[in-house]
């Protein structure tokens, strides 16, 4: 019934302007999918490979799109995948690209979901799902790879805990939004906004650690409950010569473990997303042994969606939580299996957008089908919204 009668590939903008794959999937008996890849600029360096758009949509037309049609059960995400994997030949999607690749394996799951009559996250997480939901994390600050002149930390991500509904948590991450821009405007300070729209101030990391900390609280007063606030500092971005470059000047390895666990303990961060080189487990081990027990150390170019990178960070203690981007690994059956070793293992996890982002919806299906933890997917911008919007209306049973 949700056998795969046709893809259709083509070329969409992303929310940088840059060209993206965008998949349409129909079954033989009427069901339709739409489904389009993400893409990062701070990428991992074990990241699955993202081709050129046009490249991409070509070598999958050529290698992947005659092997599913007729042949495979949309409803039947494994069998989808595996055909992708067997079609493209490659460990990282380097000959169909992982944006044509994930693009088709979303859309195969949107087709089944529709064939079958139920909501995505339903389709992909089973009939009990559905009544617990994600926090936020709201990227409200930002710089480095997303932004130019900005912050050298990345990141920083307005936490809700304390929210008592996906809903309060999504408004209370885009008051804390409005309240930066306040205390910028009182102090004088013009900015811009980056990549997920976060504010790009022409500040120090120390400024805004201020600044965040004073919106948050004061915009915890006025909802009442607890938002705390995290980073995602994007290390491998700043690790060169052996250390990390800051821009009054650079830290050894060490120096930086220290860094980022004071930091833990001055502002009780309530999570801090790759504080060190991606190749580096090491120090990843020791950061988490010394604040493991107060904040999530979150991998993303550390682990790359990727079971066998999770696996060695299990072995070395390397964090305690992952970030899951299914464009990072390809497809959904490889971004369920990341999602299922990490909680075997107690892992938190984090379902991600990319900063090159389109309208799709995925990812908030994807949060709640799996029960995630949290899903970070911006703040404020149109993109961003799509997700976060669409998490309140599968919330309120309207998808
Ligand atoms: C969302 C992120 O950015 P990008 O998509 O550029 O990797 C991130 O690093 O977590
Ligand atoms: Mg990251």
């Amino acid at each position: 019934m949700t056998r795969i009668s046709s893809i259709s590939l083509r070329r969409v903008l992303d929310s940088r302007g840059n060209a993206t794959v965008e998949a349409d999937v129909l079954t033989d008996s009427g069901g339709f999918g739409r489904a389009a890849a993400p893409s990062g600029a701070s990428t991992g360096e074990y990241e699955a490979i993202e081709l050129p758009a046009k490249e991409a949509i070509a070598n999958a037309r050529e290698h992947a799109v005659p092997r599913l049609v007729d042949s495979v059960y949309a409803g039947d995400q494994r069998a989808v995948d595996n055909t992708l994997r067997a079609a493209d030949g490659t460990d990282n999607f380097s000959e169909i690209g992982a944006n044509s690749a994930v693009a088709i394996s979303m859309a195969a799951a949107k087709a089944g979901a529709d064939t079958l009559g139920a909501p995505l996250y339903q389709h992909l997480g089973g009939a009990f799902r559905g009544d617990n939901f994600p926090i936020p994390l709201g990227n409200v600050v930002g710089g480095g790879e997303h932004a130019k002149d900005a912050t050298d930390i990345q990141e920083f991500l307005s936490a809700p805990v304390g929210a008592p509904s996906v809903e309060e948590a999504v408004f209370a991450n885009a008051a804390v939004h409005a309240r930066i821009g306040d205390i910028f405007d009182e102090r004088g300070i013009g900015a811009g906004k980056g990549d997920e729209g976060a504010w790009a101030p022409p500040i120090s990391d120390e400024e805004a650690f201020e600044i965040v900390d004073e919106a948050v609280s004061e915009v915890a007063d006025e909802v009442g409950f607890e938002i705390k606030f995290g980073l995602d500092m994007a290390a491998a971005e700043m690790y060169e010569g052996g250390a990390y470059q800051y821009s009054d000047g650079e830290k050894s390895t060490d120096e930086q473990i220290e860094y980022v666990a004071d930091l833990v303990e001055e502002y009780d961060l309530a999570y801090v997303e790759d504080p060190l080189d991606e190749n580096d487990y090491e120090a990843f081990a020791e950061l988490t042994d010394q604040v493991g027990d107060q904040t999530l150390i979150c991998g993303d170019d550390l682990f790359v969606t990727n079971v066998s990178r999770l696996q060695d960070g299990i072995d070395a203690g390397a964090a305690n939580s992952i970030l899951i981007k299914p464009n990072q690994i390809g497809s959904l059956s490889d971004t369920f299996d990341a999602i299922e070793l990490a909680v075997k293992h107690g892992y938190k996890t984090i379902i991600s957008h990319r900063s090159g982002e389109t309208e799709d919806t995925t990812i908030a299906h994807l949060a709640v089908a799996t029960d995630a933890d949290y899903i970070k997917t911006g703040t404020v911008a149109g993109e961003r919204t799509a997700k976060l919007n669409e998490l309140i209306r599968i919330a309120d049973d309207a998808v």
